[in-house]
């Protein structure tokens, strides 16, 4: 009976796929779709617990697609049947992305803070993972200051903290030396001999690295043309009349014999493990007397009885389980049952509150705002700068009655100011970010909610004093009343563009590449920036449905805000130093603009209104692509 249960629960820890198919759209240019091309083709196959397992292929033979289709890091367009306990699993991405500028140490306690609530244990536990690492040296190092190797070791340091059983690792060789990934290989190696179930991409790994895996899984062209321990390659081979010359390693060559002659081999391999079906067994590499054995490779899911009839010489064990002995379909449904359980159980188990993550990542986005000081200081600079430039053009004009046109070109610069400096950062910044929040998301480091709210909330500061600094300058050079409630709502209106602006950026961030955004991000301002300035000198006969259109645009809504600021609340009348001042009567531009009735607070509120929408609009941009 104790047999069984260690059996399964050691088999709960596998990882099993049947009849994968990833499907992507094949596009002319982004609205036209002209295709659709099969990136893996029904493989199945299967990774067992305690074993170190490699999917190896060659270059776009769809390695990362299978990794990403099994962890489930990407959903759409994937098909086919998985056994995978998704909560308790870590998917660790090619390109080491670390929150910047914190130290070894400071990702660690974050990593602790957002996933563990015991605290008298973190130290401990967080000096054991980094020892065992090798990582303890660098405590006080940022990531980005990390080799390659060690940059490795930090990712799976992190998510060790809550120790999952399953990792998935893309690529977690490359741009490392021999020497370092063969290190890595064999940390991977420990790892999963210790009980974990440990599955990586690697592209043509060395002779020795290669047999420092416990099982391989080849991918050619979408098809699996190999699964089984290593040594049994070369056997396997054999039954496709394919001899490894002695000197070379198994892996080049199962990687040149599968991309020789444009694949014409891949089928028929692929046909020998029933595309992944089979799994093979050998107890030593080449030598003639060499027992191969060919197993069911899946024995939790739906089990079905080999295609290859031929083969059926090679089936020591039909629906065997990990260590050979027979499994039946009692079994497998039981296993099945207690899969399902674990995973409801593994829902429920989120042991910290979306308050308590809100907290730890408002204090670290806080923290990192800090130590930008170079972005700080540049940021400080452009808008101090921007505002002296803003202050010396518009030099005391601001109580001249005769200069009109000037009092409207400040409100209108001011905005697009604004609404450029504000637009463009995120777009620029943010994509990347967003790469890092999947992971981590993925990685049940947070959810998206507290996320999302850490980030609205913790760029606020910054926003409130570059937009003061900016607001401030252009207020008093330019010699506008000297009154403070109306130096408070010109800043308001400011901060309020800012936010809609900041709203737009990281929406676009959100959705987009930092190219393709860099692109849209100027296409959607500069019809906004010609609504607002349409039709100033006849507003009165701007239509209805314009005018409807107008309200969309924030840089309009902001343009009238702030001339309302300036030129609105009973302004008393402007100097004049002509005979006759048009509009040295504030009221007479208002008038003359179609905004006399207009309130502030309704500019306020569809400032609000477009701010929600843009915010709303990257909440969604992001769930898509974290949970996609
Ligand atoms: N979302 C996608 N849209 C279009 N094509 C895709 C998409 N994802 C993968 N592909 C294509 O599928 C093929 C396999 O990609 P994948 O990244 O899985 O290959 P790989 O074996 O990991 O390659 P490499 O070793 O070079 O990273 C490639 O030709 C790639 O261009």
């Amino acid at each position: 009976m104790d047999q069984t249960r260690s059996l399964l629960s050691k088999q709960s820890k596998d990882v099993e796929f049947q009849d994968v198919f990833y499907t992507v759209d094949q596009r002319a240019n982004f609205f036209r779709v002209t295709g659709q091309r099969q990136i893996l083709r029904g493989v199945s196959g299967s990774f067992r617990n305690g074993q170190l397992s490699a999917i190896m292929g060659p270059s776009g033979a769809g390695k990362s697609s299978l990794l990403n289709a099994i962890s489930g890091f990407r959903t759409t367009g994937v098909k086919g049947n998985f056994k995978v306990q998704r909560d308790n699993a870590c998917y660790i991405t090619q390109d080491d992305r670390h929150q910047t500028l914190l130290t070894v140490e400071e990702l660690m306690n974050l990593s602790y803070d957002l996933k563990l609530k015991q605290r008298h244990k973190k130290e401990e536990l967080l000096t054991k993972i980094l020892k065992n690492l090798n990582l303890d040296h660098r405590r006080n190092v940022t990531a980005e200051q990390l080799s390659g190797g060690e940059r490795k070791r930090l990712s799976i340091a992190l998510e060790l903290v809550d120790n999952p059983n399953i990792f998935f690792l893309d690529e977690p060789t490359s741009g490392l030396d021999e020497v370092t990934a063969a290190q890595c290989i064999r940390l991977l190696r420990e790892m999963a001999h210790e009980g974990r179930t440990i599955v990586c991409t690697i592209h043509q790994p060395s002779a020795t690295i290669y047999n420092y895996f416990d099982s391989i899984y080849v991918l050619a062209k979408g098809l699996c043309v190999y699964q089984g321990n290593p040594l049994a390659t070369i056997p396997f081979l054999r039954l496709a009349q394919l001899d490894c010359p002695r000197h070379y390693s198994p892996s080049d060559y199962i990687i040149e014999v599968i991309d020789a002659e444009d694949g014409h081999l891949v089928p028929l391999l692929s046909e020998l493990t029933d595309n992944g079906k089979l799994t093979y067994r050998a107890n030593q590499p080449a030598l003639e007397d060499t027992q191969l054995v060919a197993q069911q490779a899946i024995t939790t899911l739906f089990v079905e009885q080999p295609k290859r009839q031929c083969l059926s010489a090679f089936f020591a064990g039909t629906a065997a389980s990990t260590d050979g002995t027979l499994m039946g379909a009692a079994g497998a449904l039981l296993e099945q049952m207690k899969f399902f359980t674990q995973h409801l159980h593994h829902r429920e188990r989120r042991e910290i509150s979306g308050l308590q993550q809100f907290l730890v990542l408002m204090r670290v986005m806080l923290l990192r705002t800090m130590r930008a000081r170079l972005a700080l200081v540049i940021q400080l600079f452009h808008h101090t700068l921007c505002g002296l430039f803003f202050g010396m053009i518009f030099f005391q004009l601001g109580n001249q009655g005769g200069r009109m046109f000037d009092h409207l070109k400040f409100c209108i610069g001011a905005v697009l100011m604004i609404v450029y400096t504000q637009v463009m950062v995120p777009i620029l910044s943010y994509p990347a970010d967003v790469k890092l929040v999947k992971k981590e998301t993925f990685n049940r480091w947070y959810t998206l909610t507290p996320y999302y709210l850490a980030l609205t909330i913790s760029r606020l500061p910054l926003q409130v004093l570059l937009n003061f600094t900016f607001m401030a300058m252009t207020y008093w050079m330019s010699g506008l009343p000297q009154q403070l409630w109306r130096f408070c709502i010109f800043v308001a209106v400011g901060l309020m563009i800012s936010l809609v602006a900041e709203g737009m950026g990281l929406a676009i961030g959100a959705t987009f590449s930092i190219t393709n955004g860099s692109v849209v991000g100027p296409m959607l301002i500069a019809p906004l920036m010609g609504l607002a300035v349409y039709g100033f000198d006849f507003a009165s006969q701007i239509s209805g449905g314009m005018n409807l259109l107008m309200k969309f645009s924030y840089v309009r809504v902001g343009v009238v805000a702030l001339i309302l600021t300036v030129f609105g609340f009973q302004r008393e009348e402007l100097d004049c130093d002509e005979i006759y001042c048009h509009f040295g009567d504030p009221r007479v531009l208002l008038r003359f603009l179609d905004i006399e009735k207009v309130s502030i607070l309704h500019q306020f509120g569809l400032l609000a209104m477009l701010m929600i929408f843009f915010r709303v609009i990257m909440y969604i941009s992001l769930r898509k692509r974290c949970y996609t």
